[in-house]
């Protein structure tokens, strides 16, 4: 018997029985360990009890939603299964559903949460990318007698048209973010139509969202969501409660359209966004000055209605931080410098002068508020300078 053996007999009150009786005791745990892992085995492959559990979101809610393992998640599109009931059952209580709602889900999965908005709402229209998520959503909402109230459209989110709406819920892959929130509140029709979108969210990312002037973490999505909605949190949730585990932690957060949104235009709006944050830590007094910048700002301006591409359509990362590193941006500004010499100089003279006038030379976009980004940029409207 090894020095671990005898003091586990020790431990176990087994040092004053024959050492036979508890190799025995061991023997029988390992049986009882086998039979019990065979057994949960055997549950996973069955079928009614794979039903049984695919049920669990629409009366008992006992135990874990399951993954029936039916095909392999693909972790690429962001295929987390939120899996604990007491979380799932909460987003739809906190969501704030009335019966007579239409829900937008996003990503629908295999119904986890579909399940349960469709306890509390009219109907559930949900996107989502991958056709064997669309079956198992489908086949579960028929299960359940509801498919009659549950419309599944087969693609992208960030590429489909979104029906009409109340309100949006949902547990989104967490790659698309940035832009899936840019097109619920920049695309849609305004006032936006809808009440408010519930999304669980990256946990680092949902602060950044709520983060304010003078914050270390306000940046430009921070901005552009604040001109739109109102952020709240709504409770984290731990990466605990997925299947498969991801390597970070959620938060549940809760948007709703301002309805007193300021007259702007919104595409310029996100374009002058987009060149405010575009150096990180620099002043506007530094942003603007750079030559690349004077550059592109003179041909916009010059060429009246020229269009851009709008803010969820632009290369972002999903922080919703898009600033440069700061000595990354005058390369090849050069070769941008297609304007002549003194057009050049004089317009910048006059972006400058646009700066001062304002007292913004030496501000730092990390601590304006949008009333004064908003002032801003309709003095360089007011002076010609456009920035799409
Ligand atoms: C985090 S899982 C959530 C699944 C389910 N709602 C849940 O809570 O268990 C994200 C889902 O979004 C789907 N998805 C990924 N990218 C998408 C996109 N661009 N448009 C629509 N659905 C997408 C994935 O296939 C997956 O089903």
């Amino acid at each position: 018997m090894t020095r671990g053996s005898a003091y586990l007999r020790r431990l176990l009150h087994f040092d004053r029985l024959p050492k036979a009786s508890f190799s025995s005791f061991l023997r029988s745990q390992f049986h009882l360990h086998l039979r019990t892992k065979a057994a949960r085995r055997r549950s996973d492959d069955d079928p009614d009890d794979r039903h049984r559990r695919d049920n669990a979101g629409d009366g008992g809610r006992r135990g874990g939603e399951h993954w029936d393992r039916s095909f392999r998640l693909d972790k690429g599109r962001g295929q987390y299964l939120l899996t604990n009931p007491r979380v799932l059952d909460t987003i739809a209580r906190v969501a704030g559903l009335r019966p007579s709602d239409t829900v937008l889900e996003i990503g629908p999965g295999t119904g986890n949460l579909t399940a349960r908005l469709l306890q509390s709402a009219r109907r559930v229209v949900a996107v989502e990318i991958d056709p064997r998520m669309v079956d198992s959503v489908l086949s579960r909402a028929s299960r359940l007698g509801v498919d009659d109230r549950l419309t599944v459209i087969t693609g992208d989110a960030l590429k489909t048209a979104f029906p009409d709406f109340d309100i949006c819920v949902a547990n989104i892959p967490y790659g698309i973010s940035s832009p899936l929130i840019a097109k619920l509140l920049f695309s849609t029709s305004r006032p936006s139509s809808f009440r408010s979108a519930v999304l669980l969210l990256q946990k680092e990312f949902a602060r950044r969202l709520v983060a304010v002037p003078g914050d270390s973490e306000f940046n430009r999505l921070a901005a552009n969501v604040r001109l739109m909605a109102t952020v709240e949190l709504l409770m984290d949730v731990s990466k605990k409660d997925f299947v498969p585990c991801p390597k970070v932690d959620s938060t549940l957060v809760r948007l709703q359209p301002r309805t007193d949104v300021p007259e702007v235009d919104l595409d310029e709006w996100l374009a002058f966004t987009r060149t405010c944050f575009s150096r990180k830590n620099k002043t506007l007094g530094a942003i603007f000055k750079q030559k690349k910048r004077i550059a592109e700002l003179l041909g916009r301006s010059k060429s009246e209605g020229r269009s851009t591409k709008i803010f969820m359509e632009q290369k972002q990362n999903d922080n919703g931080a898009e600033e440069t590193d700061d000595d990354k941006c005058d390369d090849d500004d050069d070769d941008l410098l297609e304007q002549n010499a003194s057009e050049v100089s004089s317009f910048k003279e006059k972006v400058v002068g646009i700066l001062k006038s304002g007292g913004f030379e030496g501000k730092r976009p990390s601590k304006i508020s949008n009333e004064e980004f908003l002032h801003l940029l309709q003095l360089f409207n007011q002076n010609g300078v456009q920035f799409r």
